[in-house]
């Protein structure tokens, strides 16, 4: 079977990450998470006592952390200079700052560069979620797919997953994903965006299940037309 790529972005919380590595497994492709690698560079700056407000800081330094990511759907990993950062790039912290570290052009100049040698490396294909992968890392892909939801339906399923880790409040949920979205499609630099010939699905009334076949409907269909 041939190489296919397939770029999913969209805002946070529509689904990308659950989506991608569904679809991944289910059709043998590498998988990459692309946020992961934003929210790893943003905990080494925090780490690293870097300013992450100073544009200049960031950029000074942001060829230093060595990144890794796993690309095996069922075990996605990250690492920073070798040690596990699956954890660490998860908390609140990382959370608020990783806007203002993505935005800078230097740290997308850096990502997209790994982004695109891990996607040229993968044999048999890849699914990669972001937010600019159909836009601007991989303009070619054979697929692209942009997922969109509405707020109350994306806070109620981030809510869900905090509860008993950390408080759930619906309302501040909500508020900081419309934030950090609207940091993120604000930005100069390939902005969160749907390119021209992405397919737009609203997720907001659709189980996971239902996406993951819609998506997989997308790729063979895709195949059998070549
Ligand atoms: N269609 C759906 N229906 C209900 N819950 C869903 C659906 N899609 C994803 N979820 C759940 O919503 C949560 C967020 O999904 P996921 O992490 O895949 O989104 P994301 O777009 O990758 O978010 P982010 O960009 O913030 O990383 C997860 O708990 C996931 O199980
Ligand atoms: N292609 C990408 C992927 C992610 N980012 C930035 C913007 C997000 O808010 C952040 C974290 O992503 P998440 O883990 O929530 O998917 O990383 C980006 O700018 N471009």
């Amino acid at each position: 079977m041939e190489s296919v790529i397939v770029a999913i972005d969209g805002p946070s919380g529509t689904g990308k990450s659950s989506t991608s590595r569904a679809v991944a497994a289910e059709l043998g492709l590498s998988y990459l998470d692309t946020g992961a690698q934003y929210r790893a560079i943003t905990w080494w700056m925090l780490t690293n006592g870097i300013d992450v407000d100073d544009p200049g800081a960031v950029a000074a330094v942001c060829g230093k952390p060595a990144i890794e990511s796993g690309t095996d759907p069922l075990a996605p990993a990250i690492s920073v200079d070798g040690a596990d950062a699956a954890g660490p790039i998860r908390t609140r912290e990382v959370t608020s700052k990783v806007s203002a570290v993505s935005a800078v052009p230097e740290v997308r100049a850096r990502i997209t560069g790994l982004q695109r040698a891990i996607a040229a490396a993968a044999e048999k294909g890849i699914v990669v979620e972001g937010r600019d992968i159909g836009t601007t890392v991989l303009p070619a892909a054979d697929v692209k797919i942009f997922l969109t939801a509405s707020p109350e339906a994306r806070a109620a399923r981030r809510s869900g997953e905090l509860k008993g880790r950390e408080a759930a409040d619906l309302a501040s949920t909500r508020e900081a994903l419309i934030r950090r979205d609207a940091a993120d499609s604000g930005r100069k630099t390939s902005p969160l965006a749907k390119a021209d010939d992405a397919v737009e699905v609203d997720t907001t009334e659709l189980t996971l299940q239902q996406v993951i076949e819609c998506v997989v409907a997308l790729v063979e269909e895709k195949r059998a037309g070549r």
